[in-house]
């Protein structure tokens, strides 16, 4: 199904998803905070997904778990100062999806793997690159599986583009472009959201900034040798922190990439009055030609591959569905991403994965983007790890 029908079919079936029955082998999920990203990235998901239960949720006030659980039909809560702990003491449950403020994610995830529970963490993985590190090397000693939820490249589009970089058909890969910016206008975050919090893991290059950093070092398949150039807009409560950050990046094999990620993009017209169009897009240059994904990080809702050729015609192409591999085309980026998941988990080859060392290089990168603007990185977390 193709254009306007096939755009309202995607997203309806999107949030509105068959639900097969569960098996008697189904994984029992535990949310660890209602946060505002869990529906989308999991409670939907799951809900068409016939080894995936969401069997408990956990808040800091028990008031808000209660309602967060009875508003997405959520069998048990956890609420109150030890609401976190007594969800990862949970004999019933096998996974936790983690989607706390960044500067949480490694006590957090730190304490579900020592609870011997798979972990499903949201991005960036952690502040720093070193706390990734020890999460994969806990997780990999006790047998667990732990994903950073770059969900987008799970995507048919995202693996369309690889594909087609790899297969050298545009021949010899030379520069990355990858945005991902909105415009000021659009305000999409309060002052007080944790993006804007220092000592959180705040600042848009973590926010925003991680997909534009992964889509470069996913593309070229390597690590930047070095950024040679990177600044920010600083956040007008608090100077360490960015609103949205631009990179350029030297990779091996005289690869470059340019990055840019805003919540600001300034307007235009007469006295910037008019919001500029939201940039969501990653474009890799070849030595025959381009390739450009347009809406890299939401393709599900709509994408458009465009391909480049410098001699031959221009073509565009669709990927919602693989051509061979599991999936259905309103699937998001979401639900790719927790099939994958479940696959690791229950032994099973998934079609995509997102390594400990991709994890781990993207923190790496990252902290060098900040240590360029001077902005420095984001402060490690005072959790010790029992001894
Ligand atoms: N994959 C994706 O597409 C997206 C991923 N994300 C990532 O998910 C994470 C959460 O983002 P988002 O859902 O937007 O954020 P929210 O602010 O909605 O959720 C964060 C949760 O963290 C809990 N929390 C615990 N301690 C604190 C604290 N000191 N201050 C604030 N909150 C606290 C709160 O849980 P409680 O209920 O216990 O109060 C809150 O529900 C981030 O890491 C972000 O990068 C965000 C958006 C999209
Ligand atoms: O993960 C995310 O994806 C979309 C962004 O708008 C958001 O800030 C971020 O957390």
């Amino acid at each position: 199904m193709s254009g306007f029908v096939g755009l309202l079919t995607r997203n309806y079936k999107a949030v509105n998803p068959p639900n097969p029955p569960k098996g008697p082998d189904a994984l029992r999920f535990g949310i660890l905070g209602a946060a505002n990203i869990a529906p989308s990235a999991l409670i939907i998901p799951a809900r068409s997904h016939p080894e995936v239960v969401i069997a408990a949720v956990a808040a800091r006030d028990k008031t808000k778990a209660e309602a967060f659980a009875k508003k997405h039909g959520i069998p048990k809560h956890y609420g109150g100062t030890t609401g976190y702990q007594d969800l990862l003491n949970d004999h019933d449950i096998d996974v936790i999806y983690n989607p706390l403020p960044n500067g949480l994610h490694f006590e957090w995830t730190a304490k579900a793997l020592a609870a011997g529970k798979h972990v499903l963490l949201e991005k960036p993985s952690t502040d720093v690159a070193q706390e990734m590190q020890t999460l994969c090397d806990i997780a990999e000693r006790r047998g667990l599986v732990l994903l950073e939820a770059f969900h987008y490249l799970f995507h048919p589009a995202v693996q369309r583009v690889k594909g087609i970089v790899d297969s050298g058909d545009l021949g010899k890969l030379k520069s990355i472009s990858a945005k991902l910016a909105i415009p000021g206008q659009m305000k999409a975050f309060n002052d007080d959201d944790i993006r804007f919090k220092y000592e959180l893991g705040g600042g848009i290059m973590m926010d925003m900034g991680c997909y534009p950093m992964s889509a470069a070092r996913y593309l070229t398949g390597a690590e930047p040798t070095s950024v040679t150039s990177a600044s920010s807009t600083l956040f007008h409560r608090d100077a360490r922190v960015d609103t949205g950050t631009t990179a350029s990046m030297v990779f091996p094999n005289d690869v470059s990439a340019d990055l840019m990620c805003s919540v600001k993009l300034p307007g235009w017209g007469p006295f910037g009055f008019l919001p500029s169009m939201p940039q969501v897009i990653v474009t890799a240059r070849c030595e025959g030609g381009t390739v450009e994904l347009y809406n890299f990080v939401g393709p599900w809702i709509y994408h458009s591959i465009t391909i480049s050729p410098t001699s031959g015609p221009k073509r565009t192409e669709k990927a919602y569905a693989f051509k061979q591999g599991k999936g259905e085309a309103w699937w998001s980026t979401y639900r790719y991403q927790l099939e994958a998941f479940v696959d690791k988990i229950k032994g099973r080859t998934p079609q995509t994965w997102v390594s400990a060392e991709f994890s781990v290089g993207n923190m790496a990168a990252i902290e060098k983007v900040y240590e360029k603007t001077t902005l420095g990185v984001r402060p490690a977390s005072s959790y010790r790890l029992p001894a």
